[in-house]
Formats: structure tokens, C-alpha cells, sequence
């Protein structure tokens, strides 16, 4: 449902195609799906920096970040986090047309919402990455101390705590970060991209 009327769509000369030949790679969007602390900012930030040196035009979008400026209105409700990831599924659209390896790491809950993501892009631009680790690690590892926030009440609808997180179905790559190191990651999702004819 598009809220206003009387709008027609305006068709660029340059095409998505034309920008792609340019760069020299493909254009699509590494989705790092995931609870907290199971490492989706840590191996993404790691994987663009290898990613740049090897001159791949990419663009990394990060929860935390994006909550600070597109997504400032947003809570975590599950109404706020659909809109939150519909949002930046659009906003890889846009990337992915402009020709980037676009990479981002949202939490993203909801099965469904990111099916939406996947549905709204053409086939193998979306390539769901299902960053596993177990709650007990993650809750362990805890970089910003939210688990024990959510644990001791002071943070209500915690994902794995007291909000849910429903696992990836049929990802394209799983990294399990209990088994991986970083560099073990890396190397798996630069296999995928390249054995796939992405870069
Ligand atoms: N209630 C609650 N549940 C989960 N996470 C919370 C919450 N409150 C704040 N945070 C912090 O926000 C980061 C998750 O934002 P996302 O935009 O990725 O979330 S979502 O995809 O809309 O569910 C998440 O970042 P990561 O730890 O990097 O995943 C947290 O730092
Ligand atoms: N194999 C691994 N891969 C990624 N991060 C790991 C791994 N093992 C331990 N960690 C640690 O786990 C934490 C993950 O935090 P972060 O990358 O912010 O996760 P997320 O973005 O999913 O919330 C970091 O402190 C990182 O050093």
C-alpha cells in the first residue's frame, strides 16, 4: 500500500546493470541475521574491511547506528522492529541499484519480515547470513551489558530473553561463532560470493 496518489514511477538512463559492469562485481545484500552478541557487527565490519581492499564498492548498515538517524522513531515493539527492517530493506534496494555489496547486521527477528526483504529484491540479490551462536555464549560474552540489563528487568522484550528470535529456515550461509573464528567467517562468506559469481 503506497500512502500517496498521483506519483509515477521515473526511470533512470543509467540501469542497475550499467553499474554493476562498471564496478566489476555483482550488486546484492549480505542479510547477518542473529541475537545480540552473536557477532553480526563484529564479522560484517571485518569482512568489508577485506572486502574494500580487494576493491568491491560495499556499504555496511548497522541496528545500533541506523537507530541513531534513519530510524530514530523506533522502539523495539515488534511493530517498530517490521518497520525498523522494512526500512532497510528498502534502503538495500536502493544500495544494491547503486551497485554495492551491501552488507548489514540487524538483529531482524521475524521469519517473516525478513522474507518481505528477500521478496522485495530479485532472485540472489538477497543472501540471508544466520550468525548462530548459543544464548548462553552470547549472553556470556555480553559486549554492551545488555543481557544482564534484561536479566536484572531494567530492559523489557530483551530478544532471547523475554522477546523471541525465530531462526533462519533455509539461509544461504550459517556461521556458527561458537565453531568460527572471525577469520573463519570471512573466508566462508568470500567462498559463497565466489563460487557463486558474486565478486
Ligand atoms: N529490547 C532490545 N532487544 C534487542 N536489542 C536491543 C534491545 N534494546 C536495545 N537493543 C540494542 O539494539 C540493537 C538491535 O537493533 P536492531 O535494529 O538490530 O533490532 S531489530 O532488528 O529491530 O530487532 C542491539 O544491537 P546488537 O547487540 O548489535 O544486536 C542492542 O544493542
Ligand atoms: N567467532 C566469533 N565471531 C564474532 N564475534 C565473536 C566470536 N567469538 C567471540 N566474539 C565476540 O562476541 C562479541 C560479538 O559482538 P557483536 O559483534 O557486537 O555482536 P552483534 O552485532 O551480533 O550484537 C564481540 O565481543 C566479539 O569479540
Amino acid at each position: 500500500m503506497t500512502a500517496s496518489t498521483n506519483i509515477v514511477w521515473h526511470e533512470s538512463e543509467v540501469t542497475k546493470a550499467a553499474r554493476q559492469r562498471a564496478k566489476g562485481h555483482k550488486s546484492a545484500v549480505l542479510w547477518f541475521t542473529g541475537l545480540s552478541a552473536s557477532g553480526k557487527s563484529t564479522i560484517s565490519v571485518a569482512l568489508e574491511t577485506v572486502l574494500h581492499q580487494k576493491a568491491i564498492h560495499t556499504y555496511r548498515l548497522d541496528g545500533d547506528n541506523v537507530r541513531f538517524g534513519l530510524n530514530k522513531n523506533l522502539g523495539f515493539s515488534p511493530e517498530d522492529r517490521t518497520e525498523n527492517i522494512r526500512r532497510i530493506g528498502e534502503v538495500s534496494k536502493l544500495m544494491i541499484d547503486a551497485g554495492l555489496l551491501t552488507l548489514t547486521a540487524f538483529i531482524s527477528p521475524y521469519r517473516e519480515d525478513r522474507q518481505q526483504v528477500r521478496e522485495l529484491l530479485e532472485p540472489g540479490e538477497f543472501i540471508e547470513v544466520y550468525v548462530k551462536a548459543s544464548l548462553e555464549s552470547c549472553e556470556e560474552r555480553d559486549p554492551k551489558g545488555l543481557y544482564k540489563k534484561a536479566r536484572s528487568g531494567e530492559i523489557k522484550g530483551f530478544t532471547g530473553i523475554d522477546a523471541p528470535y525465530e531462526e533462519p529456515e533455509n539461509p544461504e550461509i550459517v556461521i556458527d561463532t561458537d565453531q568460527l573464528d572471525v577469520k573463519g567467517a570471512i573466508d566462508l562468506i568470500l567462498a559463497y560470493l565466489s563460487d557463486n559469481g558474486y565478486i
